[in-house]
C-alpha cells in the first residue's frame, strides 16, 4: 500500500510574512493520518522548514538541475534544496516543461539528481487539453511516465502526480471515472516495469482540489493524495485537504 500524501505547491507565491499559513495548519498536521508536505518558492524553504520545528511538516523544493553544481545561473541544485531543509521535490511540473522547455530526459536526469541528494522526487506527468480531445491521454502519461524515471529509481524514493493541464488553476476537474481511468493506468504501466513494488508508490491527483471535491476524489481508486496548488496557500483551505485525505 502506497503511503498518502497531501502534497502543496505555492509555485511563485508568498513571502516570509506567509509563513503565518504553516502555523495555522499546526492542528490539520497534528490530526493527519498522512504525509503533509509544503513546496513553497525556494526562499522560503529554510524559513518554512525552521518553521515547521516540530510539526511533521515536509517541506519541498519545486524543481532541481540535473547537476550538482555549476555554471548555471538561476538554477538550484537538489542538494541545495536538501542543505536548505527539503525532503522532496517537484520534478517536471507542466508549467517547468511549457516555460522552460523541459523534456521527458531532463526531468528522468533530475530525478536522478534529487534521490542522488537523498530528495524524494514528485514526477509529475499529465496531457493538454488537445490531447484529451484527441483521446491520447493514456498514451501521452504513458510515455512521460517511460521517459521521465528513471530505471534504476527505487519505488522509496519516487511519487507520481497525474495533473491534467487543462485542470490547472482552471477550477475544471476530470470526471472520477476518468481519474480513475488514467490513475489505474498509470498503477498498471508502473507495474508492467517494477511488479509488486509498483504498489508502493503514492499516485497523487493534481488540477483544482478544493476541500469541497476532495472527498469525492480521495474516494478514487488508485488515488493516494493530492498535489495541491492555489488552495494549498490557505491553512484553512489546505487543513480541509488533508482532513478529508486522513478520513479516506
Ligand atoms: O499545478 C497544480 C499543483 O502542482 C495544481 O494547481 P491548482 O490546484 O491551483 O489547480
Amino acid at each position: 500500500m502506497a503511503r498518502k500524501i497531501a502534497a502543496g505547491n505555492w509555485k511563485m507565491n508568498g513571502v516570509e510574512a506567509d509563513l503565518v499559513q504553516v502555523d495555522a495548519l499546526a492542528e490539520a498536521v497534528a490530526a493527519a493520518s498522512c504525509d503533509v508536505l509544503l513546496c513553497p518558492p525556494a526562499t522560503l524553504i529554510a524559513p518554512m522548514a525552521a518553521r515547521a520545528g516540530l510539526m511533521d511538516l515536509y517541506v519541498g523544493g519545486q524543481s532541481c538541475h540535473a547537476a550538482a553544481s555549476g555554471a548555471h545561473t538561476g538554477d538550484i541544485s537538489a542538494g541545495m534544496l536538501a542543505d536548505a531543509g527539503a525532503t522532496h521535490v517537484i520534478v517536471g511540473h507542466s508549467e517547468r516543461r511549457a516555460d522552460h522547455g523541459e523534456t521527458n530526459e531532463d526531468v528522468a536526469a533530475q530525478v536522478t539528481a534529487a534521490i542522488d541528494a537523498g530528495l524524494i522526487a514528485i514526477i509529475c506527468v499529465g496531457e493538454t487539453e488537445a490531447e484529451r480531445d484527441a483521446e491520447v491521454t493514456l498514451n501521452v502519461v504513458a510515455s512521460q511516465l517511460a521517459g521521465s524515471i528513471p530505471t534504476g529509481a527505487l519505488p522509496a524514493h519516487i511519487v507520481v502526480a497525474y495533473e491534467p493541464v487543462w485542470a490547472i488553476g482552471t477550477g475544471r476537474t476530470p470526471t472520477l471515472e476518468q481519474i480513475a481511468e488514467v490513475h489505474d493506468h498509470i498503477r498498471s504501466e508502473l507495474a508492467a516495469r517494477r511488479g509488486g513494488a509498483a504498489n508502493d508508490i503514492p499516485l497523487l491527483y493534481g488540477g483544482s482540489v478544493k476541500p469541497g471535491n476532495a472527498v469525492e476524489i480521495f474516494a478514487v481508486s488508485n488515488v493516494d493524495g493530492a498535489l495541491v496548488g492555489g488552495a494549498s496557500l490557505k491553512a484553512s483551505d489546505f487543513g480541509g485537504i488533508i482532513a478529508a485525505l486522513s478520513a479516506a
